[in-house]
């Protein structure tokens, strides 16, 4: 008997294809379940490849974001894994999935994007596909690499270690919630910045290549689906535990204030908002000044401590403002999920 994928759910679904493959080849480092597959190429560095899409109506809404922007965030989102194992991204590859009534002019103002965000940090777009399609998607492949001594992965963070996150995540859920419903009394000013949040996410390879000058990161993943989720991918990778700070969450002012005229509780964007592409990390706490004032140094963007590494048996926990702990449940966005915003 038949059963569809969303019965499954998205995590499900890869562990179970992901059964069906054979013995990985020797000269995989690092496989399924990060943010990057990584391949030892040459003595002192591996090769870094990642690909995600974006595609219409998911992750886009038709005829809001503007073409150039579509084609930017389709690059900024590859970037961002590349980031997040510490890498320099090389080379791109672009699948357009094309239904055969799409305006040649939109597809070159989104290939524009694309080209334009790769050269912003080094890369090239080297090839491609075209097919069609029921559904407009940009599905891009990036390659990059990593010197072998500065690889991180979601695996490696250690009870004592600080949690960290660059920026102020929950601005981009703010940015979506603005383009689907009007906000009166909002600056123009403040709108802007919660679209570009959502639209234009900055992949944050100048930071994490910063902090690799440092080293002391223990774990990194880039926060896509939630700050919550994500951390929990790390937990899961690492076999840790998670005691997160409410008072210490980067909560934005502009993005706080549209949350609680919606009704929404703020922190509920903050953890589980998605589409932030900014860093979540775990360092050995000797590090941490150091790494945030690399980071703010070379790019200007925040390092915030937002919580400590604990074993796995005290489990995943947010503190309360009033010192209360309650289990961390906040959930990320999943393809095949209900209730999508
Ligand atoms: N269809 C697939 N086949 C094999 N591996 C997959 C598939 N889809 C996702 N993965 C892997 O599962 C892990 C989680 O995927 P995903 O949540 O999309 O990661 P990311 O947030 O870094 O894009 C990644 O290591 C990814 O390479
Ligand atoms: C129109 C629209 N609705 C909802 C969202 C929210 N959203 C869509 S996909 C996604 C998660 C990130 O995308 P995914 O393809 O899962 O990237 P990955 O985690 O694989 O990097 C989020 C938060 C959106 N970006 N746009
Ligand atoms: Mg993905």
């Amino acid at each position: 008997m038949s059963h569809p994928v969303s019965g499954l759910g998205e995590f499900a679904l890869i562990r179970r294809l992901a059964a069906r493959l054979g013995p990985a080849r020797r000269d995989v480092v690092v496989g399924i379940g990060d943010d990057v597959a990584a391949v030892e190429v040459r003595a002192d560095r591996y090769l870094l490849m990642t690909c995600d899409a974006q595609v219409e109506g998911v992750h886009f809404l038709p005829g809001v974001t503007p073409p150039e922007r579509v084609g930017r965030k389709a690059a900024a989102v590859n970037l961002s894994d590349i980031a997040a194992a510490g890498g320099r991204p090389t080379h791109f590859l672009v699948s357009l999935l094309l239904p055969p009534d799409t305006a040649v002019e939109w597809m070159e103002a989104a290939y524009d994007g694309i080209a334009h965000e790769a050269a912003l940090f080094g890369a090239d777009v080297v090839g491609g596909n075209v097919a069609r399609a029921g559904q407009l998607a940009l599905d891009l492949t990036l390659l990059g690499e990593v010197e072998r001594d500065r690889i991180v992965r979601r695996a490696g963070a250690r009870p004592g270690d600080l949690v960290l996150v660059t920026g102020s995540p929950g601005m981009a859920r703010a940015g979506l919630a603005l383009l689907k419903q009007p906000a009166p009394g909002l600056a123009d000013e403040e709108r802007r910045r919660l679209v570009d949040a959502y639209q234009l996410p900055v992949p944050r390879i100048r930071e994490a290549r910063a902090m690799g000058d440092v080293g002391g990161v223990t774990a990194m993943i880039d926060v896509s689906d939630g700050l919550a989720a994500d951390l929990g991918h790390i937990c899961d990778e690492s076999g840790v535990g998670l005691r997160l700070l409410a008072r210490s969450l980067p909560v934005d002012e502009g993005m706080g204030r549209l949350a609680r005229s919606l009704g929404v509780d703020p922190l509920e964007w903050v953890l589980g908002g998605g589409d932030d592409y900014e860093l979540a990390l775990t360092a050995r706490p000797g590090r941490a000044e150091a790494l945030q004032r690399a980071v703010h140094d070379a790019t200007g963007t925040p390092l915030t401590v937002i919580g400590e590494i604990v074993p796995r048996e005290a489990g995943r926990h947010l503190v309360l403002d009033g010192g209360q702990e309650v289990p961390l449940t906040v959930a990320g966005w999943e393809h095949f999920g209900a209730g999508h915003p």
